[in-house]
C-alpha cells in the first residue's frame, strides 16, 4: 500500500511581472520520499520551494498541504551562507534560535533536552559550545540542519544546502538525511544541481526545464537528460 500524500501541488504557475517562471505543475509528495529538484541556473527551483513554503502566492493553481494545513511541518535548510567570524552565538545556541520567542526568551528544560538529542544526532555536541562564526562551512551547514531537525519536522527542504561542501561533508550530511528520512519516515526535498548526489539519496526526481517539468523514479534522471533539458536557453 502506498504511503499517504502530505502535499499536492495543482496546475502550479508562478510568473514574475512578465517572467513566466513556471506553470501547470501537478505533483504529489507522499510521507517519506526523497525527492531530487533539479534544473538548471534560474529555471524557477527555489521559487517552487518558496510557494511550497507559501511564501509566495502562486499566480495559477495551489499548494495543498495534507490531510489539514497544519499536518505539514517544514524544516528548511538554506544554501550556505556566510556568517560573521565574530558572530556571539555559540552552535547550541544557533540550534535552539526558533525555539525562544520575544515573551519568553529562556528555553525550557525540555527544549534543552531537544536541543541536546539533535546535537548528538548531527555530530555537534563536541562543537555546542563553539562560536557558530569560527565552525568550519560544514559544520555550519550541519546547525543549519540541526536547527531545522530540532522543531520535528515532517517535510525537510535542502535547498541547494550542500552545494559549497567538499565530498566527504556532503555525503556526511546527506547520509545524516537518509538516516533520518529511513528511520523516522521524514519526507525530503533535495534541491541540487549534483546529479550524482541525486541519484545516489533520492526515491524520485522533478526536473525543471523552459519547456516544462519533467518527473519519475530517480532511475530516470541522466546527467545526460539534464543537460539536454537545459539546452534551451
Ligand atoms: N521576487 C522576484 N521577482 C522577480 N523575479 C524573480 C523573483 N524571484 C526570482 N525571480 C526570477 O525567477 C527566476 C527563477 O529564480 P529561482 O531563484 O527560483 O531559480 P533557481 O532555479 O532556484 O536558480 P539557481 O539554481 O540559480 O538557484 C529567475 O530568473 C529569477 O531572477
Amino acid at each position: 500500500m502506498s504511503e499517504p500524500a502530505i502535499l499536492k501541488l495543482e496546475n502550479l504557475g508562478v510568473t514574475f511581472p512578465n517572467h513566466p517562471v513556471f506553470a501547470d505543475l501537478n505533483l504529489t509528495i507522499r510521507q517519506g520520499e526523497f525527492w531530487s529538484i533539479v534544473g538548471k541556473n534560474g529555471v524557477g527551483k527555489t521559487t517552487l520551494m518558496r510557494a511550497i513554503l507559501h511564501q509566495l502566492r502562486p499566480t495559477t493553481g495551489k499548494v495543498t498541504y495534507l490531510p489539514n494545513a497544519n499536518s505539514v511541518k517544514i524544516g528548511y535548510v538554506p544554501q550556505f551562507r556566510n556568517i560573521d567570524s565574530d558572530y556571539p552565538l555559540t552552535i547550541k545556541d544557533f540550534v535552539g534560535l526558533n525555539l525562544t520567542g520575544w515573551k519568553w526568551p529562556w528555553l525550557s528544560r525540555k527544549e534543552h533536552a531537544e536541543i541536546d538529542h539533535i546535537l548528538a544526532e548531527t555530530g555537534l555536541t563536541k562543537l555546542a559550545k563553539r562560536p557558530i562564526g569560527q565552525a568550519s562551512g560544514g559544520e555550519r551547514q550541519k546547525a543549519y540542519l540541526a536547527q531545522a531537525l530540532v522543531e520535528s519536522p515532517n517535510l525537510l527542504i535542502l535547498d541547494e544546502s550542500t552545494a559549497s561542501l567538499d565530498p566527504v561533508t556532503k555525503t556526511e550530511l546527506l547520509d545524516l538525511v537518509i538516516e533520518l528520512n529511513q528511520r523516522l519516515h521524514l519526507t525530503v526535498l533535495f534541491v541540487t544541481h549534483d546529479i550524482p548526489m541525486a541519484r545516489k539519496y533520492s526515491s524520485q526526481y522533478l526536473m525543471l526545464t523552459p519547456d516544462g517539468v519533467e518527473q519519475g523514479p530517480i532511475s530516470g534522471l541522466t546527467q545526460a537528460k539534464v543537460w539536454e533539458g537545459e539546452k534551451n536557453v
